[in-house]
């Protein structure tokens, strides 16, 4: 796992500044969720971590090394599941084995322990094409965490699927993550999918993207959707986020 750190950071594109200076330190094998309005600049923040973009200033690291370029020590899921689509399941599980090295029986024997931890038993041999929404995921999420990158950065994850399957998704994120664990940011939409699942719920402006809260979800496990202080929690992100768009 890694302490990743984002000091001064500031992010323009021609005309347009997504990111205001941001500070954020998120320790190693903590879980932080990024919530804000429309636009402000959450994917920016996650794609600077990820090594997909580069900072306007400011510097972000992982263990105190400046983040160059996406790398197998952080594995992203983003909405739409990127899988190879001319690769099988198994084979998309097993890309990140391949390119990290891992002899072929070790390979063989994780990527049939994720199939199993995600669900997706039967489907080994099956096309992303032949995959509903919700199986696809299971297999990208299988295929970032496969490698134990020690990062996983999730970009609205869940947020194309109903809620149900949602559900279903959050929890078997939790069991995965107890026994591959990680340090996660995760940017949603979905307030409560924050206070399920993280430590720490980051409240970002209007664009550019500033940090106006940072709440520490103080609810214990396993959590629970309609328990008092659950819905407690909730309410005080939603005030969060709902002052956040005032300053707009
Ligand atoms: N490659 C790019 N070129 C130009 N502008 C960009 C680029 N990427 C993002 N932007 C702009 O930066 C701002 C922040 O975008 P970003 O996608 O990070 O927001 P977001 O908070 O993730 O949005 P949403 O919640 O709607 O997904 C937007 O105004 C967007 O148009």
């Amino acid at each position: 796992m890694a302490t990743i750190a984002l000091s001064g950071v500031t992010r323009r594109f021609a005309g347009t500044e997504a990111l205001a200076p941001v500070d954020l330190t998120v320790e190693d094998g903590r879980f932080a969720a990024i919530v804000g309005p429309s636009g402000c600049g959450k994917s920016t923040l996650l794609r600077l971590v990820a090594g997909l973009d580069r900072p306007t200033a400011g510097r972000v690291s992982a263990d105190g090394r400046a983040i160059g370029g996406p790398g197998p020590e952080r594995g992203v899921v983003f909405q739409q599941p990127a899988l190879f689509p001319w690769l099988d399941v198994a084979a998309n599980i097993r890309f990140g084995l391949d390119e990290a090295g891992v002899p072929r029986a070790e390979a063989d024997r994780r990527v049939a322990g994720w199939i199993a931890a995600v669900g997706l038993g039967g489907f080994e041999r099956a096309l992303p094409k032949q995959l509903s929404g919700g199986m696809a995921q299971r297999a990208a999420l299988a295929r970032a965490l496969a490698p134990a990158p020690g990062t996983l950065l999730l970009d609205e994850p869940f947020g194309a699927l109903d809620r149900i399957t949602r559900n279903e998704m959050q929890d078997l994120l939790v069991r995965v993550l107890s026994a591959t664990p990680a340090t996660v940011l995760l940017v949603t939409h979905d307030v409560e999918e924050a206070v399920y699942l993280a430590d720490r719920v980051i409240v970002l402006s209007p664009r550019p993207g500033r940090i106006v809260a940072d709440l520490t979800v103080d609810v214990p496990g396993p959590r629970v959707r309609t328990a008092p202080e659950f819905v407690a929690m909730r309410a005080r992100v939603e005030d969060a986020l709902g002052a956040a768009m005032e300053r707009a």
